[in-house]
């Protein structure tokens, strides 16, 4: 079993910066595409081969104002898809309202214990998954009543995290935030920060979850 840890990124840059500062000798980082049903499908074919103890979710992401700034590390508590339900007039429904599942799943305690001792300066909280990148003020502003608990959005995490459960593997979500959530500014993405603190915690996955 030479590489008992998979960390799954949406693209390739992620995948480089979690490989700056991962230990290569245990740790697989794999490139499975933008969002939930990529990142489903594509963590779904690599646990199959039966090699993995446990998954991480990693990459960047967008943090809710006063929640999470830019550059900062997050560790997920859970994994939440934010846009499963059904939109109402009253507002919107929840896959859980609705009658048909579960929209969070809930991060490995060890993996999470371990990661939050090794990344003291981490922001621990709910992750939103989304299929849609939030642009616009009124959504930041309907999710961050609707989740008090998040303080990031990605659009990969609940996939994994999906994926992770059918394989009865453990997992957790790790992103580093590269914009506010807010009205769209590609051009202020911080990417060259959040791929450097990508790299930086990528080095305590090891000793944290091996
Ligand atoms: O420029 C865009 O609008 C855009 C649309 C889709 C993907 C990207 C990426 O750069 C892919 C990387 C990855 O980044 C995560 N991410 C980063 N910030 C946010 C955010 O504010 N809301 C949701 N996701 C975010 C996401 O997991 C992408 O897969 C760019």
């Amino acid at each position: 079993m030479p590489y008992p840890l998979l960390v799954v990124t949406a693209v390739t840059a992620e995948a480089e910066a979690v490989r700056a500062g991962a230990d290569p000798g245990h740790v697989l980082v794999e490139p499975v595409g933008v969002g939930p049903a990529a990142a489903a499908a594509g963590t779904a074919r690599l646990l199959a081969t039966g090699r993995y103890r446990a998954v991480i979710s990693a990459g960047i992401a967008g943090g809710f104002p006063g929640r999470a700034p830019v550059g900062a590390t997050v560790l997920g508590t859970r994994s939440v898809a934010a846009d499963l339900g059904a939109e109402s007039p009253d507002g919107f429904l929840p896959i859980e309202e609705l009658g048909f599942g579960s929209s969070l799943l809930v991060a490995d305690p060890l993996l999470l214990k371990g990661l939050t001792a090794a990344l003291p300066e981490a922001i621990t909280g709910d992750v939103l998954t989304l299929a849609t990148v939030t642009g616009a003020a009124t959504t930041a502003n309907t999710l961050a009543t609707r989740f008090p608990q998040a303080v990031a959005e990605a659009m990969e995490g609940f996939g994994v995290a999906t994926a992770a459960s059918g394989a009865n593997i453990p997992f957790l979500e790790l992103r580093t935030i590269s914009n506010p959530i807010g009205p769209r500014d590609r051009a202020a993405w911080r990417l060259k920060e959040a791929f450097a603190a990508l790299s930086t915690a990528s080095g305590a996955l090891w000793t944290a979850c091996g």
